[in-house]
């Protein structure tokens, strides 16, 4: 049987004395594109955060690669290889792309260092065009290529990637797609969270449903695509 890359396991997750995750189960295998869907509130942030550690779950456990990782803190989290990009696009305004760029670099868990500012560069050829550009003066989209980019160059075992066409422009949406298409077909492991479920249906390689906080469904992208009941029920299409 091959490893997960990453396991949730019955997580809860509390916000003071709210429970916001109530049991959570999410598997992604390497390689996987795992779209994580739902609806506005569903609780696809609170699981992203509390896979980075920001929101540490009351109980269940989450692994990568085998590892136990929850209840450690967020830096060392993102040490052992998972990549988080939070929804607030998260840049130093004051630095360039390519400040921006050496700062996030560092070698994966396990010595990986297939991301350079080079392949960066050659992945997201928009950010080459402007590097000494000061990341304030950026698009949202700009920002959201930047973030993502900059998160690349820690070499991470597994990408978080928290509603990335939120806000966005249509083309710029369909730029940010094609780019996750790309990591996708380099083998990269994603988990994507969304709630526009077509941007999700050409990129993911399969889906997990959560509503108010409980998972509800999974399958592959094509046994969400041929299910009506699923997507009318929880996806409001
Ligand atoms: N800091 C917080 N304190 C208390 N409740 C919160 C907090 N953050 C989120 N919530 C609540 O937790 C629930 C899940 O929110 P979450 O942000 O995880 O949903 P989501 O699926 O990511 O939706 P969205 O698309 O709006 O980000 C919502 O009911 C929300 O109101």
């Amino acid at each position: 049987m091959t490893q997960a890359m990453l396991e949730v396991k019955g997580i809860d997750v509390f916000y003071g004395a709210s429970q916001i995750l109530f049991g959570v189960d999410l598997t992604v295998e390497k390689g996987q594109t795992m779209a994580l869907l739902g609806r506005n509130g569903a609780g696809k942030s609170t699981t992203f955060k509390a896979i980075a550690g920001i929101a540490p779950p009351r109980r269940g456990e989450i692994n990568l690669a085998g590892v136990t990782v929850s209840g450690r803190k967020p830096y060392r989290i993102a040490r052992a290889g998972i990549g988080y990009v939070p929804e607030d696009r998260q840049v130093f305004p004051e630095h360039s792309i390519e400040d921006n760029l050496v700062i996030g670099t560092k070698k994966g868990p396990n010595g990986e260092d297939y991301w350079t500012l080079e392949r960066v560069y050659e992945a997201f050829p928009i950010l080459a065009g402007m590097r000494h550009r000061m990341a304030g003066r950026l698009s949202g989209g700009e920002q959201q290529m930047l973030t993502i980019a900059r998160t690349l160059m820690g070499n991470p075992e597994i990408l978080l990637l928290d509603e990335p066409s939120e806000g966005l422009a249509p083309i710029i949406v369909q730029a940010i797609g094609d780019l996750i298409r790309r990591l996708r077909d380099m083998g990269a492991t994603i988990l994507l969270a969304e709630q526009n479920m077509h941007f999700c249906l050409g990129i993911a390689t399969h889906a997990t449903v959560v509503d108010k906080g409980q998972i509800v469904y999974r399958d592959t992208i094509e046994g969400l695509r041929a299910n009506d009941a699923i997507k009318q029920r929880y996806l409001a299409i």
